[in-house]
């Protein structure tokens, strides 16, 4: 569901520093003087890494914006989302993480000028957000294998997407895949798997389509399993996931469901990646939809520019 919205005239960027790996030392001017030639104010918050769901939090309490905008990766635009969730403020995003895949996923434009444009050409999306463990999610979360590459990611001194190739391609050589039990509103499934990923959205910030040609906003969520696959087998799985054929390998399933409960047998906590955040969660872990909890800003369509 999308609508028109009215203009938006003052603007909350919240901005974290060091996602991305990217140099944002002129950011605030930039964004400064495109709302100032368009009539419309622009303030700022800055992300530390610490409580910043709470000051957010308080900052919207004290204040009424009409937008605010995540300037950031997902986990800032998660980390707003949050923040905004249920309330008639949109959610605006500039992408500017190592991977931004839900900023891809709604066709916000990559480049930061172009993204811009956001926030006096735009119309109003809303779409649903997950509850993973008890925990926030707006996009894609998992277990597994890519759990595991976050994990190390986010230990690690390097940011950006070239890090994440380097971990992943160094843990693939001794990972071992878990037995998960997985309980929907509709059915069972029990085996191994390579990763089980919960998915409100269809592709992650390095372009790999885990969940093609779902919805955003159809109140029901996916869980799309890769189960354990032969080396050999790994360049056509790959060559599917960047290809929007999840479903096509003879390695891949996907469960559609509204409710969902995910365990490893004998764990008591199970490490989950969510909006690109490492977490340890207890076992099972519960997955409930928030159907249409979030307003969301995206580009106008082509022809009405
Ligand atoms: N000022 C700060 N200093 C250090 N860490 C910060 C700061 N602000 C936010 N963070 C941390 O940044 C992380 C979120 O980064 P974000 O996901 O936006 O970017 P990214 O990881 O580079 O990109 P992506 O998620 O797209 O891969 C969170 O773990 C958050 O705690």
């Amino acid at each position: 569901m999308t609508n028109q919205t009215p203009p938006l005239l003052n603007l909350l960027f919240v901005l974290n520093p060091v996602s991305g790996d990217i140099d944002k030392a002129t950011l605030e001017q930039t964004i400064t003087d495109y709302c100032t030639e368009r009539g419309r104010t622009a303030n700022f918050h800055h992300t530390t890494g610490d409580d910043d769901l709470e000051n957010l939090r308080a900052k919207l309490a004290a204040r009424t914006y009409d937008a605010v905008f995540a300037a950031g990766g997902d986990g800032t635009v998660s980390l707003v989302a949050e923040a905004l969730l249920g309330q008639t403020t949109p959610l605006g995003i500039l992408p500017l993480g190592s991977g931004n895949g839900l900023s891809k996923d709604l066709g916000v434009p990559q480049d930061t000028q172009e993204a811009l444009q956001l926030i006096w050409r735009n119309e109003e999306r809303v779409i649903d957000t997950l509850q993973v463990g008890g925990q926030f999610s707006a996009h894609l979360a998992d277990l597994g294998f890519n759990a595991l590459v976050v994990e190390r990611f986010d230990k690690g001194d390097t940011r950006g997407p070239g890090a994440y190739i380097r971990i992943a391609t160094q843990e693939y050589l001794s990972y071992e895949p878990a037995t998960y039990r997985i309980e929907t509103d509709l059915e069972t499934w029990q085996g191994q798997a390579f990763m089980v990923t919960i998915a409100n959205a269809n592709t992650f910030g390095s372009n790999v389509v885990i969940n093609p040609n779902s919805d955003l906003d159809d109140g029901q969520f996916e869980i799309c399993l890769i189960e354990p696959f032969p080396a050999a087998a790994a360049p056509g799985i790959l060559y599917r996931l960047y290809n929007s054929e999840f479903d096509e390998s003879n390695y891949t399933r996907r469960l559609c469901c509204r409710t969902a409960s995910i365990s490893v047998p004998d764990a008591q906590e199970v490490l989950v990646q969510i909006d690109g955040e490492p977490q340890t969660l207890p076992s099972p872990v519960k997955i409930t939809i928030n159907p249409q909890s979030l307003r969301v800003l995206v580009p106008l369509p082509a022809k009405a520019k």
